[in-house]
């Protein structure tokens, strides 16, 4: 159950910008949706909540596909926010809420809450124009949720925010995970994505590059790296000859290098053993997401082959 996009193209004026595209987001997870300018994000996410048609495949919420899904169930932020400046705080989202059809009172309460989380409630009856753009941003993202929908899209939803305003949003998305709504949200922050999503999407160019679980993608990322200390009379020249081990790096307090996912990073303790070394340190690093991100969309040549789209 949850969302299911299934061999969706589309084409500007005879240019495709999304090919063959085909992703599965689990009913109640927080998925992101990452990728490099103009990979075709922002389209994407359009044609799932059914702005933008595809030229052909599917797009079905728990079968059902996106264009009978009725308006209530989404949740968008768009990447262009749409607040109307003029319009008090209050004013605006009791406005955006009741378009759904919701009684005042059910809002008031909700909104109430949300403000007083987001510490912004003494802004309520002032204009949202002269409100900063973090704060703006913050009522952009109450607007989205304020109707009670299952399904949030969210673009860009962290960009222009300051650390703490960073950590109330995330605090938000948690709490709308509890309440079991599917997220998905694209970002260029790539440690927001490592510390809320389970699950991920890198496209590129239009295309899926990589897809899965974090965390098996970053174990299959064959991009795993050593970190070694040894004592100060230990030779460590034979790690740059060692087969399946490149990139050896002397640090300040640590040797850093990357071994191949057909080595066996005991071997490496065991070699360094037997040269007589006292080792005080070894240990396995993972790649940030972001490594695994910058090698794939700037198409350097990974160590190992690169993870395959599941
Ligand atoms: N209505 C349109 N007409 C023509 N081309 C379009 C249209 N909408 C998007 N594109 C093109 O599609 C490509 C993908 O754009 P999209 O906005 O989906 O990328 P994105 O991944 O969201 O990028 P960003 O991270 O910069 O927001 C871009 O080359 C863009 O110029």
């Amino acid at each position: 159950m949850g969302l299911k996009v299934s061999n969706v193209n589309k084409s500007y004026s005879n240019i495709p910008i999304i090919r063959n595209l085909s992703m599965d987001v689990q009913q109640g997870s927080i998925f992101g949706f990452l990728g490099p300018n103009g990979a075709g994000k922002t389209t994407t996410m359009r044609m799932i909540l059914d702005i933008t048609r595809p030229d052909n495949g599917t797009i079905t919420w728990n079968g059902r596909s996106v264009r009978a899904v009725p308006r209530r169930y989404w949740g968008y932020l768009p990447e262009e926010r749409g607040l109307y400046p003029k319009m008090t705080v209050e004013d605006q989202l009791l406005f955006l809420a009741r378009m759904y059809g919701l009684p005042r009172k059910q809002i008031q309460t909700e909104l109430d809450e949300w403000l007083e989380r987001f510490q912004i409630t003494s802004y309520r009856k002032k204009v949202v124009s002269t409100l900063s753009k973090g704060n703006q941003q913050k009522i952009q993202f109450i607007a989205t949720i304020l109707h009670n929908p299952d399904i949030l899209i969210m673009d860009e939803p962290f960009s222009g925010l300051d650390p703490v305003n960073m950590l109330m949003l995330k605090d938000a998305f948690l709490e709308m995970h509890r309440r079991h709504k599917t997220i998905i949200f694209s970002t260029h922050q790539m440690h927001q994505v490592e510390e809320l999503c389970e699950n991920i999407v890198i496209m590129n160019k239009g295309q899926i590059v990589i897809q899965g679980n974090v965390k098996d993608i970053k174990r299959q990322s064959g991009r795993q790296l050593v970190r070694l200390t040894v004592a100060d009379d230990t030779q460590t020249d034979w790690l740059d000859a060692m087969p399946g081990i490149s990139d050896v790096h002397r640090r300040q307090d640590y040797i850093e290098l990357r071994i191949q996912t057909h080595v066996n990073p005991d071997d490496i303790l065991q070699a360094a053993l037997n040269k007589g070394g006292h080792v005080t340190r070894f240990e396995l690093v993972e790649p940030s997401l972001n490594d695994i991100f910058v090698a794939q969309v700037s198409d350097i040549a990974m160590p190992d082959t690169p993870v395959p789209v599941s």
